[in-house]
């Protein structure tokens, strides 16, 4: 009796101290290791603090830099990435920080970032962390090796030109809806204060769901708005460290959460139900993206006589689910940045009005015009540039890998600071923090000598899927403005670019339009 105590007391003891043994290896000796093992390479780094890393200081310092607005200058990244920032000023621009347990390595070498780019499979996309987010977005931008290939391949035609040539209508109907809300403002005076930001999102949102769903397009506004508010909720809930599986608390935002996700789920899968049953009959449309990736998918199983060569109804829900997060707030974001620095920099506005009303003349934009728009194209290149909608591009590697004369250990996080990489003097020069569309009159590479030192959409082979598309809507929605209105920046303006999922004015786009 008395040895079966002993024993089972020496048992519970062992699974005491393995498991003890286990989340201090975790939580500290393993981090420890990592930040030697990185500093006798010559990295600076912060110091490694218990579990929660650099998290306090960095939410700390983003709460300070948004406390107040800056001045009208493009010199933002000491208010958008204040730690990024304040870490790579005084540790050197190829140093470490920490992500709770993990080291996360900044890279700023645009030949070790090309090689980070290129090889998809050694650089992946991080996982774990909160898996919230995953109820916002999987998909192609968190697919892996060949699912990550058979997904690209399904979905690439629906962003080849010949297709998104279909789609501005959708862009011209959805840009026409916001136009006349500011004709009504303007109407009795001419002109008029309009914080523009809550009209290029809802625009934005708007082309998305036309271009996703064609006429569909109601159902597809509100699944839309629910991922939205989705987005919302999940953004308030990674303000804070995760504590694994407080996600299955039945507390309010939890149950919310979940409701909208089986919302959204249901009201897409209902969509493509309708939507398989037309293509068999040979009724539907396949101008829109949703057409386009069912069309495509199913296109991939016949030719191989392979079911498992498509996309399950799980995944082209994903899919579709992505088109929102990744296609809504990056273009409402660009086109927001484009207007408040055209309402400052009044000749460039004049520039770019006079090359619309010399190509289009009063007619509505086509394609073929918009893809002529050559002073156009510099601005969005320098916007783009200076107030990049994604700020940082981050990889995990899975196995320890040989980066430059680098050797990084398996389980560390890559990060390259897109927003600072763009405002480094080093490569654009002294003017680097000032608005010169012209840098660019002769194209990116030339200016950049062929670097990999402007990734507005990322870079390598997992470049922005959707780029194209922006690009167009974003020349649609400019072309339809300028050719109405004139603005400028309001006194009521206040400069506070800030980085939620993407780079947003935090205290809105305050204009005032003039009706021409
Ligand atoms: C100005 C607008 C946009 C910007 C600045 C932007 C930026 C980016 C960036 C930087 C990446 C790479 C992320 C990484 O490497 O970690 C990316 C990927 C992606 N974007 Fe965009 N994006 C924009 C518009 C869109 C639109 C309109 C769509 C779709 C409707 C879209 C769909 C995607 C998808 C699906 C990926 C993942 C590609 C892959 O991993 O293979 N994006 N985007």
């Amino acid at each position: 009796m008395e040895i079966t105590t002993v024993f089972c007391a020496l048992v519970v003891a062992a699974i005491f101290f393995f498991y003890a043994w286990r989340a201090s290896n975790r939580l500290w000796f393993k981090p420890k290791r990592m930040e030697k093992f990185l500093k006798e390479q010559g990295l600076k780094g912060t110091p490694y603090k218990f579990m929660y890393g650099d998290f306090k200081e960095m939410v700390q310092s983003t709460n300070e830099a948004k406390s107040q607005p800056m001045s009208l200058t493009h010199d933002i990244a000491p208010r958008v990435s204040p730690f990024f920032h304040k870490s790579i000023t005084t540790l050197g621009k190829h140093c470490f920080t920490w992500m709770g347990t993990k080291p996360l390595v900044h890279i700023s070498d645009p030949t070790m970032i090309r090689e980070i780019l290129a090889n998809h499979n050694k650089f992946q996309k991080p996982k774990g962390g909160n898996p919230l987010t995953k109820l916002l977005a999987r998909g192609l931008l968190d697919a892996e090796g060949d699912q990550w290939v058979k997904h690209r391949k399904i979905i690439k035609p629906a962003f080849h030109m010949e297709k998104l040539k279909n789609m501005v209508p959708a862009f011209y109907a959805s840009c026409s809806e916001m136009i006349e809300k500011w004709e009504e403002l303007v109407y009795t005076e001419n002109s008029c204060e309009v914080d523009v930001w809550p009209h290029l999102q809802t625009f934005s949102s708007a082309v998305i769901s036309r271009t996703a769903f064609g006429s569909n397009f109601k159902e597809g506004k509100n699944i839309f708005e629910l991922q939205r508010e989705q987005a919302e909720l999940i953004i308030n809930a990674t303000n804070s460290i995760y504590i694994p599986g407080s996600r299955f608390l039945p507390t309010k935002n939890n149950k919310r959460m979940k409701e909208i996700e089986q919302q959204v789920k249901g009201s897409i899968k209902g969509m493509i139900n309708n939507r398989v049953v037309e293509m068999k009959a040979n009724e539907a449309s396949n101008d829109d993206l949703l057409g386009i990736l069912l069309d495509s998918n199913y296109k991939e199983i016949k030719l191989h006589g392979n079911s498992n060569l498509g996309l399950s109804i799980e995944e082209v829900i994903e899919e579709c689910k992505l088109f929102y997060f990744a296609g809504q707030d990056t273009a409402g974001s660009m086109l927001v940045w484009i207007m408040i620095l055209l309402g400052h920099h009044s000749e460039w506005q004049a520039r770019a009005r006079e090359e619309v009303l010399h190509v289009f003349g009063d007619k509505n934009p086509d394609i073929d015009g918009l893809n002529h728009l050559k002073v156009m194209n510099i601005i969005f290149n320098e916007v783009l540039r200076l107030y990049s909608p994604v700020v940082l591009l981050r990889r995990l590697i899975p196995e320890e890998t040989k980066l430059g004369n680098l050797t990084l250990p398996a389980g560390i996080l890559v990060q390259i600071n897109t927003l600072l990489l763009h405002h480094d003097k080093d490569m654009w020069g002294e003017d680097v923090n000032d608005f010169i569309p012209r840098r660019f009159s002769e194209g990116v590479s030339k200016f950049t000598k062929g670097q990999a030192a402007y990734l507005p959409f990322g870079g390598g082979s997992r470049i922005c899927i959707g780029q194209n598309f922006a690009m167009l809507e974003a020349k649609m929605a400019l072309s339809m403005i300028l050719q109405r209105f004139s603005f400028e920046l309001s006194p009521s303006y206040s400069h506070a670019p800030h980085a939620v999922a993407t780079m947003q004015p935090q205290s809105g786009a305050h204009l005032i339009l003039h009706k021409l």
